[in-house]
């Protein structure tokens, strides 16, 4: 079958994908594969194949906000991928996560357009639970601040007249911010697969953005380093418990 939007056929996609908004960051990711090779790269969907410790891996760009990355993440699934793992950035929420820290998101709270469109108000965006600990213990292992917790998927970056909800949702206990999670747990529900995300923390989402946000410092780059290393070792764990290897 060819995916039309992200111009792939479903024949040379595996079933583990790992996702993420940046296309320079897929092609980071892929440099760490075995036998990586290109794809594609149509409008911000850039896909890389490879292996990793032997696992065939999908490394796939789906840019930034839900809308698009939809897109990427349905076609995945009709491409037969049935793990996907979110590798991305995020806004945090406490000082005790500053940035550099590594969220792993159990769950997302629905603040996006896209999935209200795609489920009812109160159907929950869960993370799935196996795919949730690999990539937790996966995270462990590599040292720095890691936590599991309730992410917020936002459809805003740059404030307009309305206040963020911030405030409420970290009262609630949400610890970071980002704008895919949700789409991407919801898309799984709906279409029978499982899903998880792992995020490094680029700053603070209420004071940052509206003074100093910037997510290019080398603290965040090395956080970055260390989720990739953590999804691509959660895939390895995932395929032993999975009887692939
Ligand atoms: O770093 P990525 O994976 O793109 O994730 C975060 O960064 C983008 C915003 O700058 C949004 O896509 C947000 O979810
Ligand atoms: O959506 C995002 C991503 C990174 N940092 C933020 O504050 N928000």
């Amino acid at each position: 079958m060819f995916l039309p939007i992200l111009q792939i056929h479903s024949e040379d996609i595996p079933s583990y994908a790992l996702v993420c908004g940046d296309p320079m960051r897929a092609e980071l990711i892929s440099r760490k594969l075995e036998e990586a090779r290109e794809l594609s790269f149509s409008r911000e969907y850039r896909t890389f194949v490879g292996r990793i410790s032997g696992v065939p891996v999908a490394v796939v760009s789906h840019g930034v906000g839900s809308a698009g990355a939809a897109i990427c993440f349905e076609e995945l699934i009709r491409a037969g991928v049935t793990t996907l793992i979110r590798v991305g950035t995020a806004g945090s929420y406490s000082e005790e996560n500053p940035a550099g820290s590594l969220i792993v998101s159990t769950a997302a709270v629905r603040t996006d357009g896209l999935t209200r469109q795609l489920v009812p108000d109160g159907f929950p965006a869960v993370g799935d639970s196996r795919v949730v600990e690999a990539l937790y213990e996966a995270a462990s292992e590599q040292g720095g601040i890691v936590r599991k917790g309730i992410t917020v998927t936002l459809d805003v970056f740059f404030q307009g007249v309305v206040d963020f909800p911030h405030k409420q949702f970290k009262q609630a206990g949400a610890v970071a911010v980002e704008m895919e999670i949700a789409a991407l747990y919801v898309i799984a529900s709906l279409r029978g697969v499982r899903a998880g995300a792992i995020v490094a923390l680029d700053g603070y989402a209420d004071a940052d953005l509206a003074e100093v946000y910037d997510p290019n410092t080398d603290v965040v780059a090395q956080a970055v380093e260390r989720e990739i290393q953590a999804a691509l070792q959660a895939v390895v764990k995932l395929s032993i418990l999975d009887g692939n290897r």
